[in-house]
């Protein structure tokens, strides 16, 4: 049975519904996850949810462990990973309360994050040029409309480092440079579910007009809960719609993204580095591979 994550960002703690369901700590070569992850059936489909901040929220976007999440989901067999977020809206379209599947990715964090598996005798390069999974991302989509979502197939997401939100003059810039949602943690979870062969797909709530929209208050965290306690049964219910189909076989190349990208003389790769990337590599270094 294949299995789906999900990773539920600002408001999404828990995911009820689950039948089975069971806590597993993970602990990985790169550090303890978000959170015990928690493993169950939703209609049919084995599904691995975290919390990315935590539960109670209590990992700053700069300071989540993205490498141990994403190797924890590896771990546990997670083929698929939906991300859950919050964003704010750089369009006017792009009203609070409205759901954004993006498709592109502009980088605006500053080197803080450990965003790579790689390092330690073994170089690779992903292919990112197309940085979410389009196959994952068009389900998304079509199970947000099945929820009754106003959702906006694609879309330029600005990776910022936080926490403080943007100025005014950057959110300016930010319209300027195309992007039309604005969050602080979905590229980093992208590159790595990549580096791991994980396909990855968001589903970003819009719950403010961040600080460019004269007539719209600027961005607060109270604003923003407060449209995400409104869209918390929305969000879940995409994700009920999108598992099935999530869970369906894919016609993408995820899964084989390091076939082409490992470039170190694997001779050269030593064993500990393997071993420490097992799920991750090993089928790549195994005998006859
Ligand atoms: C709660 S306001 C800012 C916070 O919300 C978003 O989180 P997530 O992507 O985990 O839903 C944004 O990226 C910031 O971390
Ligand atoms: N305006 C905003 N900027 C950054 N992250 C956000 N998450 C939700 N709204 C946001």
């Amino acid at each position: 049975m294949i299995s789906i994550g999900v990773i539920g960002g600002s408001g999404l703690y828990e995911m009820e519904g689950l039948e089975q369901v069971e806590e597993v700590a993970v602990s990985t070569p790169f550090g303890d996850p978000s959170d015990p992850y928690i493993t169950g059936v939703l209609d049919g489909v084995r599904l691995v949810f975290l919390p990315r901040h935590g539960r109670g929220h209590r990992y700053l976007p700069s300071e989540v462990n993205y490498r141990a999440n994403i190797f924890g989901m590896k771990t546990l067999g997670v083929e698929r990973i939906i991300s859950v977020s919050a964003v704010g809206s750089l369009k006017e379209a792009i009203a609070p309360g409205h759901i954004v599947i993006p498709d592109q990715f502009i980088d605006r964090t500053k080197g803080i994050r450990k965003d790579t598996f790689f390092g330690d005798g073994i170089v690779a390069h992903v292919m990112f040029a197309d940085p979410v999974c389009g196959c994952l991302s068009e389900t998304l989509y079509q199970a947000a409309q099945t929820a009754g979502a106003v959702t906006h197939r694609g879309g330029t997401y600005i990776c910022m480092e936080g926490p403080a939100f943007s100025t005014r003059a950057e959110s300016f810039m930010y319209r300027q440079l195309g992007g039309d949602i604005i969050g602080m943690t979905n590229l980093t979870e992208a590159k790595l579910a990549r580096e791991a062969e994980i396909c990855y797909g968001t589903i970003a709530l819009s719950t403010d007009y961040d600080c460019w929209h004269d007539a719209h208050d600027d961005v607060t965290v109270e604003a923003i809960l407060e449209i995400i306690h409104k869209n918390v049964t929305m969000a879940k219910n995409i994700i009920r719609h999108a598992a099935a189909p999530a869970a369906a076989k894919r016609g993408c190349c995820c899964a084989a993204t390091l076939q082409n990208a490992i470039i170190s003389d694997r001779a050269r790769v030593p064993a500990e580095t393997v071993a420490k990337l097992g799920p991750i590599v090993s089928k790549y270094f195994a005998q006859g591979a």
